[in-house]
Formats: structure tokens, C-alpha cells, sequence
């Protein structure tokens, strides 16, 4: 395509609108200042050093992790974005306890924004890709103050997820429902042009992505699933796999949605009082809807993930997502567990994670 015919974010808005009416002119709204609010943190993270946001912020969230001076000017940065539209009945972030309430002073509206606004936040300060993830549900009742169970909706409720991208280009991808786009930040105009249109996971991958030094917390079915991996085209996959790990979900995310792959945080038993890793609903249901609008598909080993129905704003999850023929093995392997005592060599001498667990 001609880069000067490009789409815009806001121009593909206006399309998708008239392709499907029934949605709120708010809606347009509340993408397009999630999209300025990105704008705005990719200028700090462009900034590195130089914008003093880098180090710590000598503060801990309601997760127990360590914020990142960057983690809350980020948050700070949804909350002032999104607050006086009129299309917004309130908040929740991966960084705040409780849901924020929209001020007096503004309107309500229609929806209900859920976001992690700085996903990745161990790579802030070495300058490797991290981003913003955010989701988009329908408030039940817009015209009061929003309650913690406004937000406990299964993923399949969400009209809208996304992330943006800050890496060495800013990128901004959307679902609406109706596919996946790709849009690319263009310095020059300072708007978000569509460069990936309908993007798909391919359904097949020699990729996949996990962090392996979780493995002796890991549960069978898991393990089985990387010892085959890594047997390649010795063992029961018949063919190699390559690995990757970036640590910054979204940009593992991305990846897969460009290329394929498979990504698995699992449930493990490093911790038996963390259902997982990631946030049920600042991570894994909007990452979920992306890829499954891909083609994709996002589960939390068992099932579906945008079936879960939450339970609490800051549940965490296992989470599996990226080419759909890995995924349902995985979840097959959930299903039919292989017996310990089998006599399969890939879970004796010739498993790698084993071998190097027993060394240790
Ligand atoms: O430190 P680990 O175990 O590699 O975990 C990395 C994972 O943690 C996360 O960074 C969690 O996100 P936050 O940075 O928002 O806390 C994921 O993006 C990533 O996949
Ligand atoms: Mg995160
Ligand atoms: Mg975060």
C-alpha cells in the first residue's frame, strides 16, 4: 500500500463504526485517548535515561512487587487520560488496590477500562521492548460509582483489548471483535498508521517460549510438553524447536502474533497460594482476545481463559496462548495426563530439565 494512503487509528475507527453502527461514538473516544496516553509513555520510554524515569520507585503495588518509577507515572498517565470523557464508569490497574472511581466533576459512561500499564517492567531500566495492555468491558450499571464486581467478568464479556508496543518502533494493536490490527506509530504525524491488517497466528509453530527456570515447579503435563520440545527431532514431536524468552509478555505476544509460537506462563507449585503468574484481568484476558481474534488460542491449560470467571481484581492466572494446534496439545496433555511410572524414555535419562535437576 502507498504509505501516504495509509489508514490512521482514527480514520480505521470511523470505518469500523460504519461497518457496525451500534457501537457508541464514546467507544471511538475511549481507543483514541488510551492510544494518546501510549503516545505519551512511549515518549518517556524513547526518553531512557535522559527522561528521569528509569530505577525504582521505592514503592510496592498490591501485587507485592517493587514499582518502577515508570510503572506508576504510567498508571498515572491512564488514570489522567481516561478520566473526563464521558465514556468511562471507572478503572481498575494491575498497580492500584481498588477500582478508581470517576471524579464528580466528569460524566460517566458506558464502559469500564481494566489495564496493566506497564507490562514488563524488569526490562525498563536495560532498554529492551515493553508495553501497555489494556481491556475494554461494559459497565452494568454506568450511572453509579463502579464496584469490585462490576470488573469480575468472564474474558468472552470484553468488547476490546490492545496493547502498544514500545520498542524500537511504538506499535499499537487492537481488537474491536473483529480481527487484529497493527498500527505503527509514525514520528512525523505523531498518529498511529494500520500497517497489519487482520493479522492471524499461523496455527502451526516450531517456537515456543517459557521460563525455564521455573521448571522443577512445574506440574506433568507442562513438563511433558517442553521435554518434547526440547527432544526435537529425537522424540515424540518429530521435528526441533527453537526457544524464546523476553520477559515482557507483550512483547513475547507480539511476537507469536507475528510470526506464531507458543507462550506458556503455567500454574506451578513455586508458590501454592498463586493461582499463576499473570493477572487474570490486566493480562490474560485481553492477550487472550488478541490472539484468539488471531486465530490463536489462549488458555489457562485446562480450558479456555476468557471462560474464568473471576473471582477477585487481582487473580492471577496460567496462561498458555499463541499457535492453536500447540495450544490444544497442551491442553490435550492437561486432559489425559501421562502416568509418571511410564516407561517413555523422554521422561527418564533423555529428559534435559530432569537430568539437570538431578545434577543439582
Ligand atoms: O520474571 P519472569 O518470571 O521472567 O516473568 C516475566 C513475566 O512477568 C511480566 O513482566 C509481568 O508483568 P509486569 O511487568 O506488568 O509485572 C510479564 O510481562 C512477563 O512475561
Ligand atoms: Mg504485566
Ligand atoms: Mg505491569
Amino acid at each position: 500500500m502507498n504509505p501516504a494512503t495509509r489508514l490512521t487509528l482514527t480514520q480505521f475507527l470511523i470505518e469500523e463504526r460504519r461497518r457496525f453502527p451500534l457501537a457508541a461514538g464514546d467507544f471511538n473516544s475511549l481507543i483514541l485517548n488510551v492510544a494518546l496516553v501510549c503516545k505519551r509513555i512511549a515518549r518517556h520510554v524513547a526518553a531512557g535515561e535522559l527522561g528521569g524515569l528509569m530505577g525504582s520507585a521505592a514503592a510496592v503495588n498490591i501485587q507485592g512487587e517493587d514499582q518502577k518509577k515508570l510503572d506508576v507515572a504510567s498508571n498515572e498517565l491512564f488514570l489522567e487520560g481516561n478520566n473526563w470523557g464521558g465514556y468511562l464508569a471507572g478503572m481498575v490497574s494491575e498497580e492500584m488496590e481498588d477500582p478508581y472511581q470517576i471524579p464528580d466533576s466528569y460524566a460517566r459512561g458506558p464502559y469500564l477500562l481494566l489495564f496493566d500499564p506497564l507490562d514488563g517492567s524488569s526490562n525498563i531500566d536495560i532498554n529492551v521492548s515493553i508495553g501497555s495492555i489494556f481491556s475494554v468491558l461494559r459497565a452494568p450499571e454506568p450511572d453509579r460509582p463502579v464496584t469490585v464486581d462490576d470488573f469480575l467478568q468472564p474474558g468472552v464479556n470484553q468488547v476490546a483489548a490492545g496493547y502498544a508496543l514500545y520498542g524500537p518502533a511504538t506499535m499499537f494493536v487492537l481488537t474491536v471483535g473483529s480481527g487484529v490490527h497493527g498500527f505503527t506509530l509514525c514520528p512525523q504525524l505523531g498518529e498511529f498508521m494500520l500497517t497489519h491488517h487482520d493479522l492471524k497466528v499461523p496455527a502451526d509453530t516450531q517456537e515456543f517460549a517459557i521460563n525455564a527456570s521455573n521448571s522443577r515447579f512445574w506440574d506433568d503435563p507442562v513438563r511433558r510438553y517442553v521435554d518434547e520440545c526440547l527432544a526435537g527431532k529425537t522424540g515424540a514431536r518429530g521435528k526441533d524447536f527453537n526457544m524464546r524468552w523476553i520477559a515482557s509478555m507483550v512483547a513475547d505476544a507480539h511476537r507469536i502474533l507475528m510470526r506464531g509460537g507458543v507462550y506458556l506462563y503455567p500454574r506451578d507449585n513455586k508458590d501454592p497460594a498463586k493461582a499463576g503468574r499473570l493477572r487474570l484481568l490486566y493480562e490474560a484476558n485481553s492477550i487472550g482476545f488478541i490472539i484468539e481474534q488471531a486465530g490463536g488460542r489462549a488458555s489457562c491449560g485446562a480450558r479456555p481463559v476468557m471462560t474464568v470467571k473471576p473471582a477477585a481484581l487481582h487473580q492471577r492466572v496460567g496462561l498458555v496462548f499463541g499457535s492453536r494446534n500447540e495450544v490444544e496439545l497442551i491442553e490435550r496433555y492437561h486432559h489425559h495426563p501421562l502416568d509418571r511410572r511410564s516407561s517413555d524414555p523422554l521422561f527418564h535419562e533423555r529428559s534435559l530439565f530432569r537430568a539437570t535437576e538431578s545434577r543439582a
